[in-house]
């Protein structure tokens, strides 16, 4: 999609990239992350109204430090460099950056001198995050400081001829509370953005895109009747109407009862052309005997294809496949600069040869943006708040093989957790909860028996887009009687543990 008001984030390895993405889209400014090593060829491709050079763990005066060509600064083309990309800024302009004796880390008051539009409408004194071990101890020629801490000379710096500006805070985070009003201010006072990225605006082009790309062919919309697949599903429905056809794959791993509910939903509310395939015998042969999770998501991804691809042939010529895929899919199954975390099925886990052309209008948006655009398209609420659903369904919290009695125990605590949840008013707040089988086996003791028998894991997160969440503080009492209703209402378990970790490190599904 081409977008006149791009900000292109190059990206360097910092924790916090995709939350300066975030800030970025929130300011109804489109942007996207590249990779450093990627970075000339890209501006020079998409031609940005303004660039950011994000933060990342190594020094710019070791060997082999990511760098950038120094072309960059001379396109006048307004850039802001953060944390490493702002320390960077200064080393390549001939300044100085050195190892402090001591590490910055944490909220720090920041003294604001100078900068009246980059620090427009944010107090001279400010509080602000730090996390670095580096720092300018001078500015480069041509530079003047305009902001400083106690143990940071140069904590922000800027030569306005040329726009450019850097900061050794993080403006991203939470922590620094002026940070939306600074990343605006660059946005809009420094690069002269207008603020054109709104989920209307991209709900009226992209329709208008689908229309011309597809003309009056058909296209084929695997849909879950989760909330990113609906959301595209409706999308193109405006664009094309009746010549898109749903396919929702029932391969048994589904949740309890949800195979016969998305189907009367999406037939009766939505009046569209679906088609449900029974093939649960068919994904359930293929994994039978297969532990490795990489092996799991790859088989189902492959097997979801050739379903489609049996379907289309039945309809006679269909060229398009239509996705929900959205950015974090597209990030986490491996971009230049982040590693293979695991492979989503609809992402990595493609197998090479795929008979359609994909359709994809999601693919750059985050799960709130998704959100946002099924609710300017009118969609219940019901289907835009539902909690996410992973294609590989309970495949992947069925750790190790998959065994229909698994599947049941699985099935069956889920059910449990999310009606506890939903009775307690919980399911708003808490982004994702269900319930997984790690597939070892305690000693308990029920009925003064013996037992050895199944745990069970509950897993419960908030997030805002799934790229990094905290596990949920669900009340004790309720944790109680979820506890308390599954073992005593699945058979085969005697255990419930609660994961109390958070991404990263863990990820929000075990496998
Ligand atoms: N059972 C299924 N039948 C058909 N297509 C599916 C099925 N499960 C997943 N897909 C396809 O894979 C894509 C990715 O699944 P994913 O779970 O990420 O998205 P979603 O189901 O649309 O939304 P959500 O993340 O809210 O569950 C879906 O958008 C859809 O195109
Ligand atoms: O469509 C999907 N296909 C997949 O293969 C897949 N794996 C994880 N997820 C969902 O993505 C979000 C982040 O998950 P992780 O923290 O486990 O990577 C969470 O919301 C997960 O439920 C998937 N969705
Ligand atoms: N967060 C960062 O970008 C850190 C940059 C650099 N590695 C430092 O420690 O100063
Ligand atoms: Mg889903």
């Amino acid at each position: 999609m081409e977008n006149k008001e791009l900000v292109l984030i190059i990206d360097f390895g910092g924790q916090y990239n995709q939350l300066i993405a975030r800030r970025v889209r929130e300011s109804n400014v489109y942007c996207e992350v590249v990779s450093y090593k990627k970075a000339l060829e890209k501006i020079k491709e998409k031609n940005p109204i303004g660039i950011i050079l994000t933060g990342g763990p190594a020094s710019v005066y070791t060997e082999n430090a990511p760098t950038i060509s120094e072309e960059i600064f001379e396109m006048k083309i307004p850039v802001l460099g953060i944390c490493y990309g702002g320390q960077l800024m200064a080393h390549l302009f001939g300044g100085k950056v050195n190892r402090a004796d001591t590490r910055e880390y944490g909220k720090v008051e920041l003294n604001i001198a100078k900068g009246k539009d980059i620090f427009k409408d944010i107090d001279d004194k400010s509080i602000c995050w730090m996390s670095h071990t580096d720092y300018i101890e001078e500015a480069p020629d041509g530079f003047e400081v305009t902001a400083a801490t106690e143990s940071c000379p140069v904590a922000a710096m800027e030569n306005p001829d040329k726009k450019l500006y850097a900061v050794q805070f993080h403006p991203e985070v939470e922590h620094t509370p002026f940070g939306r009003q600074f990343i605006k201010n660059f946005l809009y006072e420094i690069c002269g953005c207008t603020g054109s990225w709104t989920m209307h605006n991209f709900v009226q082009k992209t329709v208008e895109e689908i229309k011309e790309k597809v003309g009056d062919r058909k296209v084929l919309c695997a849909l879950s009747g989760g909330v990113d697949s609906s959301v595209a599903a409706v999308l193109v429905h405006k664009a094309i109407g009746n010549n898109l056809i749903c396919i929702f794959v029932d391969h048994g791993l589904l949740r309890k009862n949800e195979g016969d509910q998305v189907e009367s939903f999406f037939k009766e509310k939505f009046n569209m052309n679906l088609i449900r395939v029974n093939a649960k015998e068919r994904f359930l042969g293929k994994l039978k005997g297969v532990t490795d999770p990489e092996r799991k998501r790859k088989i189902i991804g492959e097997e979801f294809i050739r379903v489609f691809e049996e379907e289309a042939k039945k309809l006679g010529k269909i060229d398009f496949l239509l996705q929900g895929t959205i950015y974090p899919d597209v990030i986490e199954s491996g971009t230049d600069e982040a590693a293979v975390i695991k492979s989503h099925h609809n992402v990595g886990g493609l197998p090479e040869n795929v008979e359609f052309e994909l359709i994809e209008p999601l693919r750059q948006l985050f799960k709130d943006e998704v959100r946002k655009v099924g609710e300017e398209l009118g969609m219940p609420k019901e289907v835009v708040w539902r909690q996410p659903f992973p294609g590989p369904g309970l495949a992947i919290r069925v750790l190790g093989e998959v065994t229909e009695e698994k599947l049941k125990i699985v099935r069956e605590s889920d059910y449990i957790l999310r009606e506890e949840i939903k009775k307690a008013g919980l399911d708003r707040d808490i982004w994702q909860y269900f319930t997984v089988l790690p597939n070892i086996k305690s000693v308990g003791v029920m009925g003064d028996e013996r037992t050895y028998s199944h745990t069970v894991g509950i897993r419960a997160v908030t997030s805002t887009d799934g790229m990094t969440s905290d596990w949920a503080r669900i009340p004790y009492e309720i944790l109680e009687k979820i506890s308390n209703r599954i073992v005593n209402e699945v058979d085969g378990v005697n255990r419930i543990v609660y994961d109390i970790t958070s991404k990263p490190p863990s990820t929000i599904e075990w496998e």
